[in-house]
């Protein structure tokens, strides 16, 4: 059981554009059923989409990876399964209460594998490691989150090894409006009337602001290039509702 230290915030009511003491606050507060409401309200398709994104990583047996706003802790699991006991795993996240879920699921402590995974606490602008030294990154959900895009795309290259990719899952910010009224018309008259059963419907309905004001693929692909990798893809999956970008540096 890894053990933090942490200066916990103050809840806050999310108002459209929150900082990041107030994202810090948001995440602490769903955490106890963030897992739950991901399978309920995706029919679990979201394991789908991170297993691709962890496919797209390129993790191999014995890679040193990092999972970056790695939440509850399920793509570093699934790194976890990639890298194997010679391998290392770092998940990555400021909530503290995130990383206590993670750090404390028994479902997925089955693996001999899952017990090499290093919880740390910390702020994904500003990374406590090194140049070059991760084989592959992988950031579910996390990049819409962060309030300074550029600067986590900076810094994820920053550590990424030459030649490494970084695999970037999140909802994606479509240019087809008929694609933005479904993801819409979901959050407003599923997500929300579903979180409002416990008490979260500010922080769910966060989830349309947050879309609005992220990137398009081809928006976050140049933002790849022009930071210096060598290539960028961004992949629209679940029917265009998600999307997930692969940069090599
Ligand atoms: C795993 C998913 C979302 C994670 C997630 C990301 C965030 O930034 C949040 C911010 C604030 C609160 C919660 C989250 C959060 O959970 C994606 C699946 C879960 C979604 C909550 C479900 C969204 C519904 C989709 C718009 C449509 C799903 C269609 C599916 C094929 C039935
Ligand atoms: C929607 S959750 C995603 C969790 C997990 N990666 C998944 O795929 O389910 C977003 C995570 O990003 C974290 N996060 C947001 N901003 C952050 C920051 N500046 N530094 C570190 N973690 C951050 C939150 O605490 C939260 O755990």
């Amino acid at each position: 059981m890894a053990l933090f230290v942490s200066v916990s915030c103050s809840s806050f009511r999310v108002p459209i554009r929150c900082s990041n003491e107030q994202r810090q606050a948001l995440f602490n507060r769903i955490s106890p059923v963030y897992d739950n409401l991901n399978d309920l309200l995706s029919l679990g398709q979201h394991r789908i989409w991170k297993r691709m994104a962890v496919s797209w990583s390129g993790a191999n047996k014995g890679d040193h990876v990092l999972d970056l706003c790695c939440g509850s802790g399920d793509l570093a699991f699934l790194l976890s399964e990639k890298v194997g006991l010679q391998g290392k795993v770092i998940g990555y996240d400021f909530s503290e209460d995130q990383l206590l879920v993670a750090s404390s699921r028994k479902d997925l402590q089955l693996k001999a594998c899952h017990s090499i995974i290093e919880w740390l606490e910390g702020d994904a602008l500003d990374l406590p490691f090194p140049e070059t030294c991760f084989d592959a990154i992988t950031v579910g959900y996390g990049l819409r989150n962060l309030v300074d895009k550029p600067k986590a795309i900076k810094e994820i290259y920053r550590v990424l090894k030459p030649g490494s990719k970084v695999s970037i899952l999140d909802f994606n910010k479509s240019a087809l409006p008929v694609t933005t009224s479904i993801q819409e018309w979901m959050i407003d008259n599923v997500v929300v009337p579903v979180a409002s059963n416990y008490g979260l419907a500010k922080e769910y309905e966060y989830l349309k602001s947050s879309i609005r004001e992220f990137l398009t693929g081809r928006e976050l692909e140049m933002l790849a290039l022009e930071t210096g990798f060598s290539r960028a893809k961004h992949y629209e999956i679940g029917g265009g509702l998600m999307g997930n970008l692969v940069a090599t540096r």
